[in-house]
């Protein structure tokens, strides 16, 4: 058995690191940095890709990165990446506001994991994505905005949703699909 390959994940969000743990449990050990970067504004793919830049320069050799979206389709994909900052000041019942005009509750939670092999080395990315829509708040409050979005197939909310079923469906582990599927080729080499 090929020995586990080990990843620094820089993110100061403990509840996708727990997340990202479960997910890739027995393929990689993550270990964390805790770095406040910087964010640009812009298209997610943009802002994961920068994220993952300065994340490589202050770690000085190989990471991770993540930035993780909920778009309303009423809103053309807003809050988009604006996401914490909304649900920092609005909270759930005023993110349900927002769309309260509109009949279109659809929404979709993207993630973007960036993979650099260290300092000026082009982050590649890997997109994961799942659809849904917004509801008052059900559930456990303990991360972001799960309480509000219930995805497509289920009556309950990711916050409501049994850990294991989350981290089976989720936005995140669609894309840590992806980037385990590169490891793996890298591993071939
Ligand atoms: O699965 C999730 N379920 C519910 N809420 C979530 C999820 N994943 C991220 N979130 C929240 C955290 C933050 O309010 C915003 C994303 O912002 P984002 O910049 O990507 O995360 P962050 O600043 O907390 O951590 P980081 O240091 O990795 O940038 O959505
Ligand atoms: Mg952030």
């Amino acid at each position: 058995m090929s020995a586990l390959r080990t990843v620094v994940f820089v993110t100061g969000n403990m509840k996708k690191l727990d997340e990202v743990r479960a997910i890739l449990a027995g393929s990689v050990e993550v270990i964390n940095r805790k770095i406040d970067l910087p964010e640009l504004q812009g298209e997610p793919n943009d802002i994961a890709r920068e994220k993952c830049r300065l994340a490589a320069a202050q770690v000085g050799g190989p990471v991770i990165t993540e930035d993780t979206c909920l778009c309303f389709n009423a809103l053309k994909g807003l809050p988009g990446p604006y996401i914490k900052w909304f649900l920092d000041k609005l909270g759930h019942e005023g993110l349900n506001n927002l769309i309260a005009a509109y009949p279109d509750k659809s929404a979709y939670s993207l993630c973007t994991f960036a993979y650099s092999a260290g300092p000026g080395s082009e982050p590649i990315v890997f997109e994961g994505r799942n659809n849904g829509r917004i509801v008052p708040a059900r559930g456990p409050l303990d991360f972001g905005w799960d309480p509000v979005f219930q995805p497509d197939g289920y009556n309950e909310t990711y916050a409501e949703l049994d850990k294991a079923i989350k981290n089976r469906i989720s936005h995140r582990s669609q894309a840590l699909g992806l980037l385990q599927k590169y490891f793996e080729t890298l591993d071939q080499k």
